[in-house]
């Protein structure tokens, strides 16, 4: 079993536990109640590169990165340094996240706010929504072209913007033929945990400029930041160097700024 099919497990039997305390008629009857998504896209394709500032606490391939007491308020340090949109991880087994951390971040920050997670069933849409989220994860490598296709629909239907992640040629053309309008290139290989930040620009020309590209995982530097833009991103997604600075709020201005 990969790494991604091993997490996928979890993410399944955490799922269904959900589901059994909140069935799906209570996240349905939610929706009448909640106030339009936000959309991420105008700043986006707005000519700066925009940052996606992730709330991370844990990964598989580094274990523990950083003891976040209040997501609310390091969300609220990325808003102030200029983030774009803030990720918010909240796979619990191998992330430590959780749909609370996406509500308390939810409730501080007023920028578009992702939800970070492995989504295998619609179920995690309604999630998603009800808890204050305007983006959603769809990971090309975890999905079929049905569930690709799928997911897409849905998450148009309730407002939600996808990002649909890619890591390899073959997933490029997957989610361009599934209609993807925001592309993510993970520079870490969800397989082998391996990441190489060449990745993007390997696989940003064939993705193309009627695209918005995001670049994930492996950013550290500035310098790190104006490779990926030079090379066609849009936007860069970046955890690990955040949650590990002693101010989120400068380490995000510096990054956004590089690039300029
Ligand atoms: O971060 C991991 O180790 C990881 C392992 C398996 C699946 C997903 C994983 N990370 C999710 C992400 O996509 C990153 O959190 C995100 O791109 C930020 O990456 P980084 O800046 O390198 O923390």
């Amino acid at each position: 079993m990969t790494v991604l099919e091993s997490i996928v497990a979890g993410v399944r039997e955490d799922l269904d536990r959900r589901r059994a305390r909140v069935p799906l008629s209570e996240l349905e009857a939610a929706l009448d109640d909640l106030r339009p998504t936000l959309d991420p896209m105008p700043h986006f394709r707005g000519g700066d590169l925009s940052v996606i500032a992730e709330v991370k606490r844990r990964s598989p391939s580094k274990g523990d990165l950083a003891d976040i007491q209040d997501p609310a308020a390091l969300a609220h340090s990325y808003a102030e340094g200029g983030a774009a949109a803030i990720s918010v991880l909240t796979e619990e087994r191998r992330f430590g996240g959780s749909l609370a951390d996406l509500d308390a971040v939810r409730a501080r920050v007023g920028i578009p706010v992702l939800r970070k997670d492995f989504m295998v069933d619609e179920y995690q849409f309604l999630e998603a929504r009800v808890h204050g989220a305007d983006l959603v994860l769809l990971i090309v490598a975890s999905l079929t072209d049905a569930e690709l296709t799928r997911f897409l629909g849905l998450a148009s239907d309730l407002g939600l913007t996808p990002l649909v992640e890619v890591h390899t040629e073959e997933e490029v053309d997957r989610a361009l033929a599934s209609g993807a309008e925001l592309i993510g290139v993970n520079n870490r290989d969800l397989k082998t945990l391996d990441v190489d930040l060449a990745n993007f620009g390997r696989l940003a020309a064939r993705i193309g400029d009627g695209v918005v590209r995001v670049a994930e995982s492996g950013i550290f530097t500035p310098a790190d930041a104006a490779k990926v833009r030079d090379e066609g991103a849009d936007a860069i997604l970046v955890g690990e160097a955040l949650v590990r600075h002693g101010d989120p709020e400068r380490a995000v201005a510096a990054l956004a700024s590089a690039a300029r």
